[in-house]
C-alpha cells in the first residue's frame, strides 16, 4: 500500500512552544482522515507543513509522497490545500474567477465542466454572473470547494470545510469526497460528519492515527 509518510517532524513557531516533537504519521492512499483536537494544537499547521506552505529554516521533517521523495515544487503540483476562508478576486464574477484559475494553471475544459457540476450539486450555479463580493459566506465556500475539488490532485487537505455549510450542503460535500476516486483526504473537522465515513482519525493531542472500521464511529473529542 502506498502512503504519505511524515517522519521526524519537529516544529514550533518562533518564540512559541513546540507543536511537534519527532512526530511520525503514515497515511494510506485513498484514506479519508479526520484531523481533530484542541484549538491551537497545530492542526492547521500540520496541513500547511504537508502542503509545503511553511517556509521556515527551523522546520525539520521528511516527507514521502506515495513512496517518492519529491521536490517541494512537485509536492505543490500534486496536492490541494483549502484553508478555512475562501479566497477570490472579489470584483470578478464567479465565472470569471473560475476562468482565472484555468488561465493561470491550464487545467483545461474538463476542470471547468467539473467545477460547474459541483456548483450545480451545491445549488450555487445560478450565481455564475454575480460578483463574488456580493455572495454570502456559505455560497463562497461552496464555490471555493467546487473549484478546489476539481483541481487534479492526489492529496486534498481541507481545513474545517464544513464550517459555513448548511445541513444539505454538508451532505453534498460528504458525497463528493466519498465519490472522489484516487484521492487521499485529510480534513480538519471538530465534528464527525453523519454522512461521511472517515477511514481514520488523527488526534492532535498525540498525533496518533487511528484506523476506523466504520461500524463503531471512532472516538470523539
Ligand atoms: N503564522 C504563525 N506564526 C506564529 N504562530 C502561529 C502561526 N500560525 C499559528 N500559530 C500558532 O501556532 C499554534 C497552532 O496553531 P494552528 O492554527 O495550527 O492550530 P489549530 O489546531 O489549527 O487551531 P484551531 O482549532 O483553533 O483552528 C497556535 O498557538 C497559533 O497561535
Amino acid at each position: 500500500m502506498e502512503r504519505i509518510s511524515i517522519k521526524h517532524l519537529t516544529y514550533g513557531y518562533e518564540n512559541q512552544p513546540r507543536l511537534f516533537n519527532n512526530v511520525n504519521i503514515e497515511i494510506d492512499q485513498n484514506s479519508i482522515v479526520r484531523l481533530y483536537g484542541k484549538n491551537g494544537s497545530g492542526k492547521t499547521t500540520l496541513l500547511k507543513i504537508i502542503a509545503n506552505i511553511i517556509d521556515d529554516p527551523h522546520l525539520s521533517y521528511e516527507l514521502r509522497f506515495f513512496g517518492e521523495k519529491l521536490s517541494f515544487a512537485d509536492i505543490r503540483k500534486r496536492r490541494v490545500f483549502v484553508g478555512d476562508s475562501p479566497v477570490f478576486y472579489e470584483e470578478l464574477t464567479m465565472e470569471q474567477n473560475i476562468q482565472f484559475y484555468n488561465l493561470l494553471f491550464h487545467y483545461g475544459p474538463v476542470f471547468s465542466k467539473q467545477v460547474y457540476e459541483y456548483c450545480k450539486k451545491f445549488d450555487v450555479d445560478a450565481y455564475k454572473n454575480e460578483q463574488v463580493k456580493n455572495l454570502s459566506l456559505g455560497t463562497r465556500q461552496k464555490i471555493f470547494l467546487s473549484i478546489n475539488l476539481s483541481i487534479p490532485s492526489e492529496l486534498v487537505l481541507l481545513d474545517e470545510p464544513f464550517n459555513s455549510l448548511d445541513t444539505s450542503s454538508r451532505k453534498v460535500l460528504s458525497d463528493i469526497i466519498t465519490q472522489s476516486k484516487q484521492k487521499t483526504f485529510v480534513i480538519v473537522s471538530h465534528e464527525k460528519e453523519a454522512s461521511l465515513s472517515f477511514t481514520h482519525e488523527l488526534n492532535s493531542e498525540n498525533w496518533q492515527l487511528k484506523s476506523l472500521n466504520n461500524t463503531d464511529g471512532g472516538v470523539g473529542e
